[in-house]
């Protein structure tokens, strides 16, 4: 049957967002680097979302308030979340290859976040642009080009699934 002109624009949007198995290569090397040290990364990753965006911090009763960075980076519910998050994406950093296991792993965390903490979705998009931008500064000698642009499609491939 023929395809309409939207449904043909979703294919292409799909295509050119599918990650290649060179991509999940890089992003699996990149990342073993990222998790070695995944404590300090997540702090930072946290502390700077919640000073960019601070009406996130709405969700969380022990630190809502804070103000100073160094406050939060005491904050034990800070640093539990940190660890959940990276915790979350080695996991599907380590599922790469099997779509459906990604897919329901994010999915799990979509729903919690969605039913349970009620998070607005566009957090999810803020949250993982922070990351990049973390993790792109503080491995900027494996940020080539390529490395950036797998994980750009990493970073939709995590909030798209999560909303
Ligand atoms: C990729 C992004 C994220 C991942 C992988 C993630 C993962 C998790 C996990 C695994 C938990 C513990 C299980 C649960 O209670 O559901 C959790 C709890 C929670 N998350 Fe997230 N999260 C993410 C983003 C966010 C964002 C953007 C917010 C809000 C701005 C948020 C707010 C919360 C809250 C309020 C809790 C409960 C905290 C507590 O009980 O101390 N999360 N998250």
């Amino acid at each position: 049957m023929e395809k309409v002109q939207g449904e043909m624009e979703i294919e292409r949007w799909e295509r050119s967002e599918e990650i290649s198995d060179a991509e999940k290569k890089v992003i699996q090397e990149t990342w073993s680097r990222v998790y070695a040290n995944c404590e300090d990364v997540g702090v930072s990753i946290l502390i700077r979302f919640f000073v960019n965006f601070p009406s996130a911090k709405q969700y969380f009763s022990q630190f809502k308030h804070m103000e100073d960075p160094l406050e939060m980076e005491r904050s034990l519910q800070l640093r539990k979340h940190a660890q959940r998050v990276m915790g979350a994406i080695n996991t599907v950093v380590e599922n790469l290859s099997d779509p459906e296991k990604v897919s329901s792993i994010l999915a799990l965390v979509g729903k919690a976040h969605a039913l349970k903490h009620k998070v607005e979705p566009i957090y999810f998009k803020k949250l993982t642009g922070v990351m990049l931008e973390v993790i792109a500064e503080e491995y900027a000698n494996d940020f080539t080009p390529e490395v950036h642009s797998a994980w750009t499609k990493m970073k939709t491939l995590i909030y798209t699934h999560v909303t």
